[in-house]
């Protein structure tokens, strides 16, 4: 609702009331509209000012509401009957002013900001556009680059670049409502046509043609198929080209496309389960909301590789001290060398101040000793690990929490090497640390519930999005990983290329092919892994049996670039060829194919053609069958664990809302059907059988993906 009185005798306060952000709901909409007829028409009345309840102006639109029957008044009209009213407004903003909340704010004839505001026009995130007028307003106001620059990205700014941008008249530090009415009081009587911002011409641009067609081309790239940012741009480009009210028509018919899509319903669903994974629980029954963290102020890291150095660079940007331990002389040398340049870098890019002092460095673990949380990212060998968590536990003072980097290690195995097991969780991190979002909580069964708490709640301190996970090898993100890669492997065996593959999956959203993060993160490391757990065998790769192991299909393909050297960008050659070691850009790699071409006639395979949606199907399909797995055995809480896990850590488009999402976009009916296709055609392969969730959520009818956790429930009740 909206609530209005009148203060210092002449002027309506409108205070908007939606707990927690004022969201813009039907009962908000109704209430802004009658209160501020109410101001109208009262004579006492000579000034209104608009503001939000509880230090929140105003979160935008009600995501809630979208996808049902929306009632209530439109938002269209009550933000132009704001601006035409012969009364001045102001926007009182503190807190958050996004979307529906700014373009409200824009409605007005003044907007004043509290230092600590964030503005921001973030609907493209949502996989929709500022259809409240904001893509035509906001390039009227602060010129089309500035705009598209907010618009295209949805990035907030701050009080201070707000102002500086011209979207504010004025910052304050004092109590926003109070300025705000100081301020309308100042400006009564002025006239106000030179305020009602759709009455502006956009500032002119020279060569708009060649603007737009350079923006496009640039958002067409960053989009990976995703439609709501083209819109934008395309709704922007009527502002500067056409007369305000078909600007504003335009703007409407774009954003009615958007709307019913299932990019927008994909991207809210990531939204909101966002919102879900941090209100974790775990089976002992531990809860977000039981559990209590223990707050971290100095942490350890162990080991500067690139993991380590990643790690230590965002636990001091989130203000902790660190110890940085390192015992080989010559990395920790590197490691000093490289990370002022990426803290610096960290720095300029969040507009705050280095934090270089908060780390300090040493090559003696017992460093550490007086630290509250370690994190150890040493090398991915658990003998090396073990010893590691054995000296830590010795060291560290009582009650310091141990988290292993582990990328797939038995966690509860570490935890036995320690005196307290219950201090111990896996804190897997994604490279580079310092800038991936991504974060797997990993709890074995001896984990204590503060420890994950603790660990979650540092995790979001510093800015990462924390999924809580139990305790398998991989965990979520990489055991799904294993039937990916491998049907990509399987692929080339029967005839496609890494560029073919690469390209089905780029052209689906991704935003590198399975190929190409291969090379990127080093063909050696799911070798080892594979070493591991005793599939790669040195010499095994060409026998009669390389094509067999443990009794089901295996393709050696992978072992055999990295018998060659080709571990991939570090060496300059993997699946593709780059200019030198260390180089970026792939290039095809001639080499490569006539390698397949033997390895297929050594084999006796014959290639055939095969088409992209083979490629999707038997990739994507294989991933989330090991998704569904998961969820059955209990690893990830809720389809929308893992949803993030690919969205934030595996470059899964977020337009497509994560593999389980889509699984039901696609139907669960229609994926059970292609698994067992490709089940029966290739039986040797045990990822492609369906899963047993997978054929129970069919029989009950496929529900949404939100009410897959009854069906899960049931499932473990039975087990
Ligand atoms: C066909 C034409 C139709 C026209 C429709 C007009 C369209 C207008 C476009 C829009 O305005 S779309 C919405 C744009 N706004 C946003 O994207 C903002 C989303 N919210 C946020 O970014 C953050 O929530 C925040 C406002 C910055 C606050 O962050 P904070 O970390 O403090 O809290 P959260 O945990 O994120 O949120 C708390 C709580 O509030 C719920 N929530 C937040 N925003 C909205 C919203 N706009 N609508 C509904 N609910 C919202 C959030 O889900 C949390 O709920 P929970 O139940 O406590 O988890």
């Amino acid at each position: 609702m909206a609530q209005y009185s009148l203060v210092a005798g002449s002027v309506g306060l409108i205070t908007l009331q939606n707990p927690p952000v004022n969201a813009l709901s039907a009962v908000v909409r109704k209430g802004i509209v009658s209160t501020f007829e109410r101001a109208l028409r009262d004579p006492k009345v000579k000034s209104v000012v608009i503001c939000g309840q509880n230090g929140v102006f105003c979160g935008g639109a009600d995501i809630k509401e979208f996808g049902t029957n929306m009632s209530g008044p439109p938002l269209v009209p009550m933000i132009h009957a704001i601006e035409a009213a012969d009364k001045p407004v102001v926007a009182a903003i503190e807190g958050s002013a996004l979307g529906g909340g700014l373009e409200l704010a824009l409605g007005c004839h003044y907007r004043i900001a509290h230092s600590n505001a964030r503005l921001g026009l973030p609907e493209v995130s949502l996989g929709l556009l500022p259809a409240a007028g904001g893509t035509q307003r906001l390039p009227r106001l602060i010129g089309i680059p500035a705009a598209l620059d907010l618009i295209t990205t949805g990035r907030h700014v701050t009080a201070a670049e707000a102002l500086q941008l011209g979207i504010v008249d004025q910052v304050t530090d004092h109590k926003i409502v109070d300025e705000a009415v100081k301020f309308v009081l100042s400006v009564a009587g002025k006239p106000l046509d030179a305020r009602r911002i759709s009455t502006y011409p956009c500032p002119p641009l020279s060569d708009l043609d060649t603007v737009f067609e350079m923006v496009m081309q640039k958002v067409r790239q960053r989009a990976h198929g995703a439609i709501a940012p083209i819109a934008c741009v395309q709704a922007v480009q009527a502002a500067a080209t056409l007369p305000y009210a078909q600007g504003m028509e335009r703007e409407k018919e774009l954003m009615a496309t958007l709307f019913t899509s299932g990019q927008a319903r994909s991207m809210q669903y990531c939204f909101f389960a966002q919102r879900a994974v941090s209100k974790w629980s775990i089976p002992s029954g531990a809860r977000w909301d039981t559990s209590m963290p223990r707050p971290v102020h100095k942490a350890a890291v162990i080991g500067l590789g690139t993991m380590g150095r990643g790690i230590t660079v965002a636990l001091a940007q989130t203000g902790l001290s660190v110890v940085a331990v390192e015992t080989q002389e010559k990395q920790l040398m590197e490691a000093k060398q490289a990370m002022p340049g990426m803290l610096e870098r960290g720095a300029r890019r969040r507009g705050v101040s280095l934090t270089l002092h908060k780390i300090t460095y040493s090559r003696d673990i017992r460093a550490v000793a007086d630290v509250d949380l370690v994190i150890e990212a040493v090398f991915e060998d658990m003998a090396l690990k073990k010893k590691v968590f054995q000296q830590l536990s010795d060291i560290c003072k009582p009650g310091t929490f141990l988290c292993t980097n582990t990328s797939g290690l038995d966690v509860d195995h570490l935890a036995s090497q320690t005196c307290n097991p219950e201090l111990v969780v896996g804190m897997h991190f994604f490279a580079p640390a310092h800038v991936m979002k991504l974060l797997e909580v990993v709890y074995g069964p001896r984990s204590s519930p503060q420890a994950v708490a603790t660990a979650m709640q540092l995790g979001k301190k510093m800015g990462k999005v924390s999924v809580a996970v139990g305790n398998c090898r991989g965990f979520v993100g990489n055991r799904m990983l294993k039937p990916y890669v491998e049907q990509a492997f399987f692929l080339l065996e029967e005839g496609a290329t890494p560029e073919q593959v690469d390209g089905a999956l780029e052209e689906f959203g991704f935003s590198m092919g399975v190929f190409k993060v291969s090379d990127l993160s080093g063909l050696d490391v799911g070798w080892r892994v594979r070493m591991a757990d005793g599939f790669a065998e040195p010499g095994a790769s060409s026998g009669p049996s390389a094509r067999v192991r443990q009794g089901r299909r295996y393709s050696p393909l992978g072992d055999l670039l990295c018998e060659q050297g080709r571990f991939g960008q570090k060496t300059g050659q993997g699946w593709y060829q780059y200019d030198k070691p260390g180089g970026r850009v792939a290039r095809s790699d001639p080499w490569l194919h006539s390698f397949l071409a033997e390895y297929r006639t050594r084999h006796g395979l014959v290639a055939r053609r095969i088409d992209n949606q083979e490629v999707l199907e038997r990739c994507l399909y294989a991933l989330i069958n090991e998704g569904f797995r998961i969820l059955e055995d209990g690893i990830a809480a809720g389809p929308e664990d893992i949803d993030l896990i690919y969205v934030f850590g595996y470059g899964w488009p977020r337009h497509r809302g994560g593999p389980m999402f889509y699984a039901g976009m696609v139907g669960l009916t229609k994926v059970l059907q292609r698994l067992e296709h490709y089940h029966q055609a290739h039986p040797d392969v045990p990822f492609m059988q369906p899963c047993s969730l997978l054929r129970r959520l069919v029989a009950s009818g496929s529900p949404p993906v939100h009410r897959w956790r009854e069906v899960i429930k049931k499932v473990h009740s039975q087990l």
